[in-house]
């Protein structure tokens, strides 16, 4: 676990004293062109790839760098602390791992690579449903750091079951369901690539492995791996569910539920009313909804609506330590990072990420100093304003 938060950013200073240049560029927003350099058009193609002609992506980043913070000045701010409490837990800072699918396009050491670095760096990792890796093999990769699992929800109650059976016995305390993918979206740049990793038998580890999911096979994975590919396909998440299906998930999962992909207030009324703990206000880093608002847009409102009801945490467009700043300012109370760590564990392994961690925290920690905030806790509306930038 890391040192004390406000360390980090010392740390990178002493390092440019020793003339040492790091591995890895500090501007976390170089990291998908290095990727696409190292890795080649395809992998990073699909990870960086949007909905439609991208346009989503874009705005995700656009509702960010508009909103404009207003540094305060003389509030004492030499005593710093990032640390939150996030559905009862105690993190060292507002920040999480998003779930990301298929981490093994990215490095062999996939998920558990990015689990250890997340468990390093006391930030929890959420475990995508889609991994490329066991979940109980991730779960052991994570030691005693908080175990976060991401459902997509299959279509088979029984392999729902038991698939929270099994993240319940591995140790996983809390669970992210991801509602904005009942469908994979029109990705014209994967599609034109034909690359789609998932086809290959990527990201189904955890539904070759279940028992429930191979009862569903006419041959075991290994005599017909297409028809496991396709069973997969058809069953990994289900477009007919609707709100009163959410009493499934409250029996069958003991701690707090997070809903992923919420935008409009109004499903996160219905969220709340429904007993979840909280939403993460995503759209999906532009991955799904060509034309969606954008996640910093929709943020306030939702935040606005059940902020007092309901946990609530952003991802989609967050690339640094201000982007972090601001979404704190917009009513998150923590974000979930994205392709940032993926490009990281891409270019090197376990210290990538941990990398990109401390840098964006470094960042994040210097942005609360100089614009006023000794901690997360004194950061509202009132520190930004929207610009046209
Ligand atoms: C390659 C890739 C795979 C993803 N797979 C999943 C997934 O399996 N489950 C999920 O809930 N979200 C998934 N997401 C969405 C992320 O959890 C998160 O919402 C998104 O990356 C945030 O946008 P940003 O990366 O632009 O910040 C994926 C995103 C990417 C880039
Ligand atoms: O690509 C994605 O965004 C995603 O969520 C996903 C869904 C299924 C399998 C792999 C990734």
């Amino acid at each position: 676990m890391a040192k004390h938060w406000a360390d980090f950013q010392y740390e990178i200073y002493l390092n440019g004293m020793t003339g040492a240049v790091p591995r890895l560029p500090t501007d976390l927003t170089r990291l998908e062109e290095l990727t696409e350099q190292r890795l080649g058009p395809g992998p990073v193609g699909y990870v960086a790839g949007g909905a439609g002609d991208g346009s989503t992506a874009r705005a995700n980043r656009a509702a960010l760098e508009r909103r404009r913070i207003v540094p305060r000045m003389l509030r004492n701010v030499h005593e710093r602390d990032l640390s939150v409490e996030v559905l009862g837990r105690a993190l060292p800072a507002p920040l999480a791992l998003a779930p990301v699918g298929v981490l093994s396009i990215m490095h062999p050491d996939a998920e558990s690579a990015a689990a250890r670095a997340a468990a390093a760096q006391g930030v929890p990792f959420v475990l995508s449903s889609a991994s490329s890796t066991p979940m109980e093999q991730v779960a052991e990769a994570m030691g005693d750091a908080e175990r976060w699992f991401q459902l997509y929800w299959p279509k088979d109650p029984e392999v729902a079951r038991s698939f929270l059976g099994r993240a319940k016995a591995a140790g996983f305390t809390v669970l992210v369901v991801t509602l904005d993918t009942p469908l994979l979206s029109w990705r014209p740049r994967d599609l034109d690539q034909a690359y789609l990793p998932f086809l290959r038998g990527v990201g189904t580890a955890n539904y070759f492995s279940d028992p429930a999911f191979r009862a569903g096979l006419a041959k075991p994975v290994h005599e017909d791996p297409d028809a496991a590919v396709m069973h997969f396909v058809g069953m990994f998440a289900d477009p007919a569910k609707t709100w009163p299906d959410l009493a499934f998930l409250r029996e069958n999962w003991d701690g707090p539920i997070v809903l992923k992909g919420v935008l409009h207030p109004d499903d996160a009324r219905l969220a709340a009313d429904a007993g979840m703990d909280g939403v993460v206000v995503s759209n999906h880093g532009g991955r799904q909804v060509a034309g969606a608002i954008a996640a910093a847009d929709a943020l306030p409102r939702v935040a606005q609506a059940v902020g007092d009801r309901l946990t609530v945490l952003f991802d989609s467009g967050v690339r640094t330590g201000d982007d972090v700043f601001k979404a704190l300012a917009l009513g998150a109370r923590a974000v979930l990072l994205g392709r940032p760590y993926v490009y990281g564990l891409g270019l090197d392994g376990q210290a990538g990420v941990e990398h990109v961690i401390r840098c964006l925290l470094a960042e994040l920690d210097l942005t609360l100093a100089l614009s006023g905030h000794a901690g997360p806790s004194t950061v509202g509306p009132a520190d930004l304003v929207e610009g046209t930038a």
